[in-house]
């Protein structure tokens, strides 16, 4: 069972811890991540979340606090020097196959179209791959529709280089999503737009995990984007990181730009500024 602290929005102060009743589907217990030598780069430590089936998380800290470190662990891309990371109910052993990532920078094949790099993770990803000759049109079908839902009904004929950098983002988005992971891990996806195409992208996101209902965990250095998008916000410290202060958001969903405006809103994104500014100290 997750206990995290229930929103502030009617009033300024965090309300006391609240209990979370859906399964957990992220499970970190006392991690500690080491790089290089034993004890050299101390990492995280101490660091222990959860996060439950379905939800929206996001994790923020100071720069260097482990954030993506602790994507790598959820995905399995780098095991745990100590403790347990469970994913799906299960230890995580090696690189899991239902997770879709999507980063800072979109990292689209120039040499391909739009579809065929949206296509990328069903040549890879079993059962999909398998199924690839036979399902071929399947494929393209499935590829051509989510570029449809995220408002790219033409990009796919078109090369990367031919687009935009907030289109080829969507564009990311529809390969990090379209074997359908069950968990969705963004790193900074937003960071490098301009302002107004990051809401864009923000409500994009929002449409496909409601429509879709994937766990997603997204990393940022952004609090509105953070509070915008997540059940649940966890403040990372500074290194070696562990979860100091977590946070419902329990804004209506689907969420509308516009209430970042909100007072509510804004005490939320004032206190966990704070929690990291304390986590610095
Ligand atoms: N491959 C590596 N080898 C050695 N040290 C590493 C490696 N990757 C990360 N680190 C160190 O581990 C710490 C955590 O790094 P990580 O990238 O997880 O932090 P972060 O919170 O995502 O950083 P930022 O917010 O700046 O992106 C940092 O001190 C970093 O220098």
């Amino acid at each position: 069972m997750l206990y995290v602290s229930k929103p502030p929005f009617d009033n300024p102060a965090p309300k006391p811890l609240m209990p979370l009743t859906r399964p957990t589907f992220v499970e970190m217990d006392d991690v500690s991540v080491t790089y290089g030598a034993v004890g050299s780069e101390l990492a995280l430590q101490a660091f222990s979340v959860r996060i439950a089936t379905g939800e929206f998380a996001a994790i923020v800290g100071p720069s260097g606090c482990g954030k993506s470190t602790f994507l790598k662990l959820a995905s399995g891309l780098r095991p745990p020097t100590a403790g347990g990371v469970i994913v799906g109910d299960k230890e995580v052993a090696g690189p899991l196959k239902f997770v879709g990532m999507a980063f800072q920078n979109p990292a689209l094949l120039p040499w391909r179209k739009c579809l065929e790099n949206v296509m990328l993770p069903l040549e890879i990803v079993e059962p999909f791959r398998s199924r690839k000759r036979r399902d071929r049109e399947l494929h393209r079908a499935r590829a051509r529709d989510l570029l449809k839902a995220v408002g790219l009904p033409d990009a796919a004929d078109r090369y990367p280089w031919q687009l935009s950098g907030g289109m080829q983002q969507r564009v990311a988005l529809c390969r990090a999503i379209v074997h359908d992971p069950r968990l969705l891990l963004l790193d900074e996806t937003f960071s490098a737009l301009d302002a107004f195409t990051r809401e864009e992208l923000w409500g994009v996101v929002q449409a496909l995990w409601l429509e879709r209902q994937f766990t997603a965990v997204l990393v940022t250095h952004d609090l509105t984007e953070a509070v915008y998008l997540a059940d649940t916000v966890h403040v990372v410290s500074s290194r070696p990181g562990h979860i100091i202060h977590s946070e419902v958001i329990d804004l209506p969903r689907p969420r509308d730009p516009r209430q970042r405006f909100d007072p509510g809103f804004a005490d939320t994104v004032l206190r966990l500024r704070q929690k990291i500014a304390e986590a610095r100290q």
